[in-house]
This record gives structure tokens, sequence and C-alpha cells, in this order.
């Protein structure tokens, strides 16, 4: 008799369960109709609200293995490469084919960028910034940053700086250091010196890094978006709040020099902003614009880059056939250079070809962006497939890059794979497509290529972990790599 009762509660227990279970495809089931609902991508919504949550933050987060995901995704629904899921409170579709991302980026007729609340504090507090025609604020984003003749301008400082920040961590022989912190202050001083003009001092640009570190662990951690004290989104806001009155003082000093003296020489993109002015004599640029486009432009202009060049280090110093091939292009360039040449050209940089496939290949290999987020506009359809208005579309760059159909034995860190191969659209998308593509994106390959330059022909790397300490959110980066670099004598 009891043993009966046992297995009716457990029967009961495990029907509430599936019920429950079934509650999201039953909702949107309603919702949406049978037809609709049907021809949704293949998939599973999982669970009420969290959906499959969990599962997506478990593969990151406690696995870092984002691609067991998708694998998981393929091995049940197939290699169609959109898939219906539920995460972080959203009906979502995942796409990880490379012709359907390609179109997803490029339709701004039906799809508008669109990321979690945690995320979109990076637009700052304002509102100007955001609510910006995204022509102008692309424009004011990457004029200071593109094409051969800005960017030979930087190649000096950049060289300075990569160079004195070596000789600085080689100095410091028997302490280990955090090598994508150190890397970051270095392009922290880049891209403040492109839109301040000059650098912030030491002080307040060790500050702010520290500051961008918290905000992008807490856009990670931050699953509810509240602000109470003791959640993390609450810590989240302050550290914004914090970096806002840093940029403010440095904009606000800069208005006042231009009220003082109106003679005062324009030096850099955020004193083009100050003075701008429209036809009427009106300010073009509020400074709240001003302020929140430097908050988002530095989070991006660091971090991102830092992060593939610590990858790059590492690849080549764990590959030394890699480092060597990439050594002997390095020395012959150098061994053309006239002698009255100092630091490197542009046009030097445009010869390293072996390098820009080893560059190919970090940004493939260790994908910075996983993924980026939109939303439909509209109800769409695509390769029969409907996807209804207002849910959030996932792109998986990391999913296209780690596709053994485009990338045989895609694991493997080979720059050769690069040899007379060019990727079909959209197989290749460490930057994006479309209006939102990177607008950083030839100064970060600039960095990193100046960085990896002094470093094949004067440096080594000692006391490297890559097998450990990775994480995965918010980019997969080599987060806790101690490593020594020493100089070649
Ligand atoms: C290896 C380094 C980098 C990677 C992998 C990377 C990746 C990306 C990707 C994938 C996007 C597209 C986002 C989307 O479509 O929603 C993007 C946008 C952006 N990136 Fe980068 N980025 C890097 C470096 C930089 C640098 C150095 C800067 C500038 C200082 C920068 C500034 C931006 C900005 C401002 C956007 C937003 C563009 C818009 O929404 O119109 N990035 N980046």
């Amino acid at each position: 008799m009891e043993m009966i009762s046992v297995c009716v509660i457990i029967g009961v227990v495990l029907g509430v369960c599936l019920l429950v279970r079934r509650l999201n495809e039953l909702w949107y089931l309603v919702k949406l109709g049978g037809r609709a609902y049907k021809s949704l991508p293949p998939g599973d919504l999982g669970w009420p609200v969290i959906g499959y949550s969990f599962s997506s933050y478990k593969t990151f987060i406690v696995q870092e293995d984002p691609i067991s995901f998708i694998q998981s995704l393929h091995s049940r629904y197939g290699k169609g490469g959109m898939y219906k899921t539920h995460l972080y409170g959203n009906p979502t579709v995942i796409v990880t084919n490379p012709e359907i991302c390609r179109r997803i980026y490029l339709d701004e007729a039906n799809f508008k960028q669109h990321y979690p609340k945690s995320v979109k504090i990076l637009e700052g507090s304002s509102g100007d910034f955001s609510n910006m025609d995204h022509k102008i604020a692309y424009k004011v984003m990457a004029s200071p940053m593109n094409g051969y003749e800005v960017l030979s301008n930087y190649v000096d400082f950049i060289e300075e700086v990569i160079a004195k920040g070596l000789e600085e961590w080689s100095s410091m022989m028997r302490e280990p250091i955090k090598l994508v912190d150190e890397i970051g202050i270095l392009f922290f001083k880049v891209i403040t010196k492109i839109f301040l003009g000059s650098q912030l001092d030491a002080k307040t640009m060790v500050e702010l890094h520290t500051l961008y570190k918290e905000l992008s662990f807490g856009m990670v951690m931050s699953t509810f978006p509240y602000d109470f004290p003791g959640f993390t989104f609450h810590q989240l806001l302050k550290a914004r709040r914090k970096i806002e009155n840093t940029i403010q003082g440095v904009v606000e000093e800069k208005i006042r020099r231009f009220e003082n003296d109106k003679t005062s020489e324009v030096q850099c993109q955020v004193d083009k902003l100050v003075v701008a002015i429209n036809e009427n004599g009106a300010k073009l640029y509020s400074n709240n614009f001003i302020r929140d486009l430097i908050l988002g432009i530095f989070f991006a202009g660091h971090s991102t880059p830092a992060i593939a060049a610590c990858w790059a280090l590492l690849h080549i110093s764990q590959n030394p056939h890699v480092f060597q091939k990439a050594k002997e292009e390095q020395e012959s360039i150098i061994r053309q250079r006239p002698s009255v040449q100092k630091g490197l050209t542009l046009n030097e940089i445009k010869q390293m070809k072996y390098l820009t496939k080893i560059i190919n290949e970090v940004l493939r290999r260790n994908t910075i962006t996983a993924t980026n987020f939109r939303e439909t506009k509209t109800d769409v359809n695509i390769n029969g497939h409907f996807i209804p208005k207002g849910w959030t579309v996932q792109i998986w760059n990391i999913a296209v890059h780690m596709d053994p159909q485009i990338y045989s034995n895609p694991q493997e860190f080979n720059p050769s794979r690069w040899d007379n191969y060019t990727p079909k659209p959209g197989e290749f998308i460490p930057f994006g497509l479309g209006s939102r593509f990177c607008p950083g994106s030839e100064l970060a390959k600039l960095e990193i290529t100046i960085l990896l330059h002094h470093f094949i022909l004067n440096y080594k790397m000692e006391g490297v972990n890559l097998e450990s300490n990775n994480n995965q959110m918010p980019s997969p980066r080599p987060e806790n790599c101690l490593c020594k670099i020493i100089r070649l004598s």
C-alpha cells in the first residue's frame, strides 16, 4: 500500500514538473497561434521565465565551453543554424549559420540592436547618446580611428607606449604580471590620447581601468537588473556613476579651456565635439552626449583589443614554429629599413602578411565578441522559419568561427589556414557586419600588430598557464594568466 502511495506521489510530482516545463511552449502556442508556432525555428523554450538561462550560464561560466551549448543544439535539432530558446526572460532565436548571421547583421529594416539592461548601461545615463541618429553617432566614433592617414599619425605614439610597457614588464622580471590587465592599461593610454588629446594621469587611468573591470564583471553577473543595495546591478550603477563623474570632469575642463581662450588649438576628437556648432551657432553636441560617447568608447577601446593581444601572445609563445616564422618575417622587414628610419611605419605594417594571419587566427580561435544581440522590429521570415516581432536574436559569431565544416579542426591554432584563403561572406565576423561594424577594428589590429612586432623581436614569455583560469564572460579571455616577460639579450 505504502509502495503504491509513493509511486502515486512520484507520478504526480513528475506530471506537475512536466506540465510546468511545457508552460512556456503552451503560452507561446496560444499567443502566436498554431500555424505560426509550428513555423518557429526548431528548439525548446524550456522552463517558464528562466527558460534555458541556467544552461547558458552553466556553459559560459561554469564549464567555460559555450561551444558545447551549440553542439547540443546541433545534435538535438539538426544543423539548420536557427534555434528557438528562452534566455534571460526573453523568447530568443540563436543563429549559428554564417549566411543567416550575415543576413541579420545587414537587415536594418527588420532588426535593431538590442542588449540586456545590464549591457545597455554602457550607453550612459542621459540618453543623449543613444537617442542620437546612429549614422551621426557612428561617424563621430569612427572618424578618429579609420583611414590610412589617421592611423599613420598614431603609429609613433602606439609604438612608444608599447615599447615602454614591455620594457617595464621585463624590468619587473621577478614579479609575474597579469597580462590582460597590463595590456589593457597600455591600450587605455592609446584610446585616451586619441579621444582626449593627452593622457590621463597614471592614478586616474588605473582607477578608471579598475572601474571598467567592475563594470564588465557586473554586466555579466547581474542576472537581476534591479537597483537595490546588495544587487550586482546596484554596484554596476555605482561604478558607472564614478566613471561618468571622472569623464565629466575632463570634458568640463576642456569646455572651460575653449571658453577662456577662443584661439585654443583643437587637438583631439573631444575638442572637435566641444567646439562644434550648428548653422545657428548653437552647440552641436551636448556635454552629456560627449561624456556618454567617451564612456562607451573607453570601454570598447581597451578591453577587447587587450584580450585579443593577450591571446595572440599566448598562442605564439606556445607554438614555437609560429613564433619562429613570425620572427623571420619581422627581421626581414627590419633588414630592409633605411638606416635613418627610427620606428615602424604603416607601410612596413602592411608588409606583415604572416602576422596578419596570426591576428586573423586569434580573432577566429578566440572570438572575443562571442555573440551579438538584435531584436526583431517586425515579424520576420527566414528560410521558412518565423521569428515574431519583439523576439531577441542572438548572433553566435563564435559558433561560425568554430564550425568544423568551415574551419577544419577549429580548436587548433593554425595561422597557415589563412594561406590563400578568403572566407565566404559571413564566415569571418569578429567585428560584426553592416552599419554597426566595429569602428575600432583597424585601430585594434594596429595595436596588436605593434605589440607583437616588439615582443617577437625582443622578448619571450615564461610562466604561462593557458589551460586554466580562462573566463568566457563577458568575452573569452585568459583572465588570470600570470606570466613573466623576459627581454632577450
Ligand atoms: C579585437 C578587438 C575588438 C573586437 C573583437 C570588437 C568587436 C566588435 C563587434 C563584434 C562589434 C559589433 C557589435 C554589434 O553588431 O552589435 C563592435 C562594435 C563596436 N566597437 Fe568594437 N571590437 C574591438 C575593438 C574595438 C576598439 C579598439 C574600439 C574603439 C575604440 C571599438 C569600439 C566599438 C564601438 C564604439 C562599437 C559600437 C558600434 C555601433 O554600435 O555602431 N571596438 N565591436
